[in-house]
């Protein structure tokens, strides 16, 4: 469905984030993106709702073609595209409902938005919290939710939007293992229910053997695994990421984001 031919990006000052890749997300499928720090996972997510633009080559969408031809090409794609973020990206001091409205303005005409939301749209936000099991928030200020509950919220904003396609980047990073868990059971429910594809960066290799269909692994810039959770072996992860396996998923998955770069930096084979 979401095609990547010969994907490409280097940043300013030369770092190739991304070397030339040529990839195909499937309709439906919750994809896990796994890799070290700075192995171009963000990068890649980015470039798949056009936030990030390559050097070379493109991404297509269904219905759409290259995503990003022009304006109008980038705003239907952006239309159907979800966003979760790794630090929720809301607004504190508007409620859980108000952040979740705001998933549903790619949907309306500049005009419209500036008008209270419909009922019908407010119907809609409110389904979404109750699929996120918030639906006795709504009215609670955002900044006073535990970092779980904003996670959820962020999600039920992106449910909102009605998206074909999630794309998530770290959304669990900052949440404790159990949390992280409800969250992307959550999340990967809700698209499985609603036929949603999603691209999902982790860095928890257990998190991603348990909810992925797929698992792309990512270093330096190049895709070095692509293919189902079960053959996470040993040698694959070693692969992703040049650390012997048991050294992944204890010191390097629970570390703060900071410190696991400076980890990895001093694990680079
Ligand atoms: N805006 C930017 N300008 C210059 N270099 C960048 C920029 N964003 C990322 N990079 C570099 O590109 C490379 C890939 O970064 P990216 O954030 O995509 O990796 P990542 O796998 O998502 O890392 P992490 O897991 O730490 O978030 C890194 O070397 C990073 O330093």
């Amino acid at each position: 469905m979401l095609a990547l031919e010969s994907l490409e990006v280097a940043y300013p000052g030369g770092i190739k984030a991304l070397r030339p890749t040529t990839l195909t997300f499937r309709e439906g499928e919750f994809a896990v993106l796994l890799g070290p720090s700075g192995a171009g996972k963000s990068t890649l997510l980015r470039c798949l709702n056009g936030l990030v633009r390559p050097t070379n080559g493109r991404v297509s969408a269904p219905g759409v073609g290259d995503i990003a031809a022009s304006r109008a090409t980038l705003r239907r794609h952006r239309a159907v595209t979800g966003m979760v973020f790794q630090h929720h990206h809301l607004i504190g001091r508007l409620t859980a409902l108000a952040n979740v409205l705001m998933g549903r303005l790619g949907h309306q005409s500049t005009l419209r938005s500036l008008w209270p939301p419909s009922r019908s749209d407010q119907r809609f936000g409110l389904e979404a919290l109750e699929r996120v099991d918030l639906l006795d928030r709504a009215l609670t200020r955002v900044d006073l939710l535990s970092g779980g509950q904003q996670q959820r919220v962020g999600i039920a904003r992106a449910v909102a939007q009605r998206p074909r396609l999630i794309l998530a980047d770290e959304p669990v990073a900052s949440l404790d293992p159990a949390t992280a868990t409800r969250v992307l059971d959550l999340l990967r429910s809700i698209c499985r229910t609603d036929g949603i594809s999603a691209v999902v960066s982790l860095h928890q290799v257990d998190l991603a053997r348990h909810f992925a269909d797929r698992v792309v692994g990512v270093r330096g810039g190049e895709v070095v695994f692509d293919g189902p959770p079960a053959r996470l072996c040993d040698g694959v992860l070693s692969r992703i990421y040049g650390a012997r396996p048991a050294e992944v998923s204890v010191d390097i998955v629970e570390a703060p984001r900071a410190r696991r770069a400076a980890i990895y930096a001093s694990r680079t084979v």
